[in-house]
């Protein structure tokens, strides 16, 4: 058996952060081993620095690893280096470590948009991978060092989003219309400050700053094809799809719900049991690498009314598959349903993982 690749966080203390120590906790293929956070946590150790959230335990393993300041000379020894970084902070520091040769995960929304960036959902778009894959097999032939290079994850709502709409796509052609109404769950916002109880308690905060528009943007990236040379993905033009988000904060620990009505652009639209029958038999290109994190069923279709719940239906899959339910005929588009997925793993920290789990298959890391 080969050795576990050592792996390190950037933010691990935060909402992100801490659920990365959840999952990384007894890995297979990683070795979680440097944990990076803001100036005022380092030097601390990590059960010191950290104010845990989550409703499992802190992991052992985690506990006495001194907290650094995220500089790359640090990190030096990592295959991949994971960042759950608060987005004021992430741009100058995710460079750093870029130009260090090092592989970047990023959480954060600060180079989602940059042309030779993947922006990936893995259960959706991993071979966006090749923008970075190709030029990992360049220097391999030439003999040069790895370079240094940053993956994006998206928005995690826009990760929900996107799950079941890549079968739809795959099967029966392009969405042409696309609106979504999310409830997203207050882990969501982060730890520092987050969301305060007497926002959320007993309400509903109808706005989320700067999420419509990522919903409304990076969906048109994710679901793009890679150019022939893959050197670039040709994002969807307004015209070829358009999508209008509305986002709310409600009182939910963890799990965005989305109702969402889509429109196909090739009519007669397929019915309503080939969109459940494509959604059920959708099998993420992760699984079929045989990753371990990869969710054995990547959509659950639920046929109860009143399903998904997020406390109910988050953990499918341990938070790598997402669920959709009331799927059904919608008067003014072609259909609606209901999407929940879990946000800080699909959403954020297994989303990056995976993408690690994949890099490690191809040989990229
Ligand atoms: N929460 C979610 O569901 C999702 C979040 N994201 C993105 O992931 C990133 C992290 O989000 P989240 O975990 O929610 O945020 P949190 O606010 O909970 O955590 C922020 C982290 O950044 C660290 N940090 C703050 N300032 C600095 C600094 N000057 N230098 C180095 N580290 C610093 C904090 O360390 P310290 O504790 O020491 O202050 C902490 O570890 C964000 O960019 C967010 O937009 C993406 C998808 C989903
Ligand atoms: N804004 C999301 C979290 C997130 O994904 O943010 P960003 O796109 O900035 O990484 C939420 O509040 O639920």
């Amino acid at each position: 058996m080969c050795a576990k690749k050592i792996v390190g966080v950037l933010g691990a203390t935060g909402s992100v952060g801490q659920r990365f120590i959840l999952l990384l906790a007894d890995h297979p293929d990683f070795e979680l081993k440097v944990l990076g956070a803001s100036p005022r946590s380092a030097g601390k150790k990590y059960v010191d620095a950290v104010n845990w959230k989550q409703t499992d335990l802190l992991p052992e393993f985690a506990k006495d690893i001194v907290v650094t300041e995220c500089k790359a000379e640090a990190f030096k020894d990592c295959a991949v280096v994971f960042s759950g970084l608060d987005a004021d902070f992430a741009g100058s520091i995710e460079k750093e470590f870029k130009e260090a040769g090092l592989a970047v995960v990023s959480n954060a929304k600060n180079y989602r948009r940059e042309a030779d960036v993947p922006l990936v959902v893995p259960i959706v778009n991993p071979e966006h991978l090749e923008l970075v894959g190709q030029k990992v097999e360049l220097a391999k032939k030439s003999g040069a060092a790895r370079p240094g290079f940053i993956v994006c994850i998206s928005n995690c709502s826009t990760a929900g989003l996107v799950a079941p709409l890549k079968p739809l796509v795959d099967s029966f052609g392009p969405i042409d219309l696309l609106t979504t109404t999310t409830l997203q769950a207050i882990s969501g916002a982060g730890f520092s400050p987050g969301v305060s109880g007497i926002d959320v308690l007993d309400n509903i905060v109808p706005y989320i700053g700067g999420e419509e528009d990522k919903m409304e943007w990076e969906t048109k990236k994710i679901l793009g094809a890679l150019s022939k040379d893959k050197s670039a993905v040709d994002i969807l033009s307004d015209e070829e799809m358009k999508v209008s988000a509305q986002c709310n904060r409600v009182a939910v620990s963890d799990g965005h719900t989305e109702c969402i009505s889509l429109r196909f652009k090739n009519q007669p639209p397929p019915s309503l049991e080939q969109v459940k029958q494509s959604l059920r038999e959708y099998v993420c290109d992760a699984f079929k690498l045989g990753c371990h994190s990869a969710p054995k069923q990547t959509i659950h279709v639920l046929e109860q009314n009143d399903r998904p719940q997020p406390r109910l239906d988050r953990n499918r899959d341990n938070g790598y598959g997402v669920s959709v339910g009331r799927v059904r005929e919608d008067p003014v588009l072609d259909y609606k349903m209901v999407v929940l997925s879990h946000n800080t793993v699909i959403g954020a920290a297994g989303a990056g993982i995976l993408i690690a789990e994949i890099l490690l298959a191809k040989n990229y890391i």
